[in-house]
């Protein structure tokens, strides 16, 4: 047993604007999270499944997931952070020093990118995430939402990912960093950004870009192509 597999799940999805949280919506024959978590326990590695949920989700219980003994409930915090450390402190680190985190909202991802995650990671002893470059053209300009602006400038692109997840690192490392950068007040967004700001080394490997997280509306319907084409 080498990696505990977290999977933060007690957003709320306020930025889809359904009526359940989004992990809980229904992407053709099952649940979104459902999706998600079968792509975890298929793989080999998997011996524990942990999963960050709001105290009060009244869903898990309804789903056949709910039943998998590898499944260890953990209770989810405020935001994404800090579902992720609550499910950090559930770890034993002697059992699983590594930990795999990923998010229930990216039901899409290909088990073959997750392995070749894995592989650069224990292999070289460092941590890493899937990422895809960037392919349009960046402008930085107005916070979404606070009215039109002008495009301040455009930015150079060639050295730009996009993060995505999962996000594989050592257990005890990544429990420490994320709890520091939390108590000093860090905007944490990923589990990446809190290693970088401990100083740790977080390895970057090419994911494909449908890896898509479901955040919008719109992310939906794009979700049921893609999970067509598979
Ligand atoms: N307090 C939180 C917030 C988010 N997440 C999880 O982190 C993942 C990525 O977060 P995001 O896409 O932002 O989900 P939400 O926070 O639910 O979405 P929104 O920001 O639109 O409310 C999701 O699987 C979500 O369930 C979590 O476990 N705990
Ligand atoms: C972890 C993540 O999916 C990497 O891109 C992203 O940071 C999650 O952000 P969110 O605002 O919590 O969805």
């Amino acid at each position: 047993m080498t990696i505990a597999m977290l999977i933060p799940a007690a957003g709320v999805g306020s930025r889809m604007q359904a009526d359940r949280p989004k992990q809980y919506l229904q992407l053709a024959d099952k649940t979104v999270l459902e999706h998600t978590a079968a792509k975890l326990l298929a793989l080999p590695q998997t011996t524990r499944l942990f999963l960050a949920l709001s105290p009060t989700d009244p869903y898990f219980d309804q789903l056949p997931l709910a039943a998998d003994p590898k499944v260890c409930r953990v209770a989810g915090g405020a935001e994404r952070a800090d579902s992720v450390l609550a499910g950090l402190m559930a770890i034993d680190a002697s059992e699983f020093p590594w930990t795999l985190v990923h998010d229930a909202a990216r039901p899409l991802v290909q088990l073959s990118d997750i392995q070749q995650l894995i592989e650069v990671c224990l292999g070289s002893g460092q941590g890493g995430i899937l990422a895809s470059p960037v392919r349009d053209t960046m402008k930085r300009g107005h916070i979404p939402g606070q009215g039109p602006s002008l495009v301040e400038h455009t930015v150079e692109r060639r050295q730009l990912w996009h993060a995505l997840t999962p996000q594989l690192f050592p257990t005890l490392l990544l429990r420490d960093a994320l709890s520091r950068a939390l108590a000093a007040g860090v905007a944490i967004t990923d589990e990446a950004s809190a290693m970088e700001w401990a100083g740790h080394p977080v390895q970057l490997i090419p994911g494909r870009a449908d890896n898509l997280k479901i955040t919008q509306p719109e992310d939906l319907a794009l979700a049921r192509f893609y999970l067509e084409q598979a």
